[in-house]
């Protein structure tokens, strides 16, 4: 099959030429090249493949590469792709994990739910979705070559006392790796037992920095969204040398519907009980993700019931909304007001015009928001002296910016990764925009009002 083929008249010197076709082939194909030559009066190349130049005395009309054996035409394969074949299926299972794990949550009740140091809620989800990713991670890229920024640590797990909590993660943990072939993922030989769990979440201990690859892993992002049977978030992503290169967000309770998320709670959880998610209709469940520099984001259903993951399992590409009048446009913050000020954020609302109702969602959910297209801004100002962490946004940012959207400070900055586990020099709060002209609105109207706000 050629490859290319183009016409001599130009009279373009052939070595040249050859010379081009052949190191553009090789930054884009594996195998080895043939050389055909087309005669003038021929359609075909008149003998086998010429592998050395030699210009014979006729008029050639067209040149053509070929490439021959068993890697035909294969295009290498885009960098980072394994990484997010493997991040996505990885993610989705933890989904799973995190479903069953609200469910009984939920009908069990706020026992089941631990606090940390920071009194933050902790359940055995984070911890043994923590786990999961890590083990799998580490079975498909090697451990030594597996770094993880990750929100968990094993502290609470190995107190004298946390025996039962240790054995419930324990078990989750097997549960979920047992179904890691429908994922497309290897299943341990044999389960894990507790030193291995422990370690598995304990060597997610990597600090990040501006060097380097490292995944950012948010097992359960949104805790209080999801002891609260809401919106919740699975969140990974891959930085190398301080840039975010690849965001996977799975977001279990997103609804396909984007009324659905500004229901009432309650509402909305009675609503998905009479109508269970199939895989037909796709109710609710939904995993988003893009790499760096593609142009793209990508939108996968969950997969339910027993039915098995077959990448890229119906993918869709999102993008960002086209809205950029504020007066039709709707923006969505925390529903803590603890973890952003939301009579700042009504101010600016007012100020830039924005009159719907703000939705208000835990998680990054609201990344995946913006970055489908359901709402327009996203604004978070939390107090003074708060230090957003990379794991909360890393995998989101990515996504909205390939879906089309922009990701900034309040200053008009960059989000920066490479400072550690906390995203550099933010200044003031996070801004992000389906479009430039509602981003650059928020940001002057954040300038000529911050003076005056008590944050
Ligand atoms: N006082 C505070 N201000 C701002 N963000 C906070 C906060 N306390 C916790 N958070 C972060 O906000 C995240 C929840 O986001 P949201 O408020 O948008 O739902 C939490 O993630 P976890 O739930 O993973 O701990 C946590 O990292
Ligand atoms: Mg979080």
């Amino acid at each position: 099959m050629p490859l290319f083929c183009t016409s001599m008249a130009t009279k373009v010197p052939l070595n040249a030429l050859v010379q081009n076709r052949r190191n553009n082939l090789a930054a884009n194909h594996v195998g080895s090249f043939s050389l055909f030559l087309y005669h003038s009066n021929c359609r075909r190349p008149s003998s086998s493949p010429h592998l050395t130049l030699c210009l014979p005395k006729c008029n050639l009309t067209h040149l053509s590469l070929e490439m021959e054996g068993p890697n035909k035409l294969e295009p290498v394969p885009e960098k980072y792709s394994k990484e997010l074949e493997v991040a996505v299926r990885a993610v989705h299972m933890a989904c799973l994990l995190c479903q069953i794990v609200q469910e009984s949550l939920v009908s069990k009740g706020i026992d089941q739910v631990q606090s940390k140091e920071d009194n933050s809620p902790v359940t055995v989800a984070d911890w043994s979705v923590q786990a999961t990713v890590s083990w799998i991670l580490s079975e498909a890229f090697g451990r030594q070559n597996v770094s993880i920024v990750a929100e968990e640590d094993v502290q609470a797990l190995s107190k004298s006392n946390a025996a039962g909590l240790l054995e419930a993660v324990v078990k989750t943990v097997n549960d979920c790796l047992a179904e890691a072939p429908r994922f497309g993922l290897a299943a341990p030989v044999t389960s894990l037992g507790m030193t291995q769990v422990l370690e598995a979440i304990s060597c997610c201990n990597s600090t990040g920095g501006p060097t380097g690859k490292f995944w950012v892993l948010d097992p359960v992002d949104g805790t209080l969204g999801f002891v609260r049977g809401d919106q919740y978030a699975v969140a990974l992503a891959l930085i190398e040398d301080g840039e975010v290169v690849l965001g996977v967000l799975g977001c279990p309770n997103y609804p396909v519907n984007k009324e659905w998320l500004s229901y009432h709670n309650g509402y909305r959880r009675i609503i998905s009980k009479l109508t269970p998610p199939t895989s037909k209709s796709w109710d609710k469940g939904c995993i988003f993700y893009a790499r760096k520099g593609s142009g793209k984001a990508w939108m996968q259903p969950l997969i339910h019931q027993e039915k098995r993951l077959v990448w890229p399992n119906s993918a869709k590409q999102i993008h960002v909304s086209r809205i950029d009048n504020p007066a039709f446009a709707t923006f969505c913050e925390p529903v803590e007001k603890a973890n952003s000020s939301h009579s700042y954020t009504a101010g600016l609302a007012h100020s830039v015009g924005l009159r719907n109702q703000p939705l208000r969602v835990y998680s990054m959910v609201k990344y995946a928001a913006i970055a489908r297209g359901d709402a327009e801004v996203f604004m978070k100002f939390a107090r003074a002296g708060y230090k957003e962490k990379i794991w909360d946004h890393a995998a989101g940012v990515v996504i909205i910016e390939e879906a089309g959207g922009v990701v900034t400070d309040a200053g008009g900055h960059a989000l920066d990764f490479s400072k550690g586990i906390y995203l550099g020099g933010l200044d003031r709060g996070i801004i992000a925009c389906a479009g430039a002209k509602l981003h650059e609105k928020i940001i002057e109207a954040v300038d000529a009002s911050w003076n005056s706000s008590s944050l």
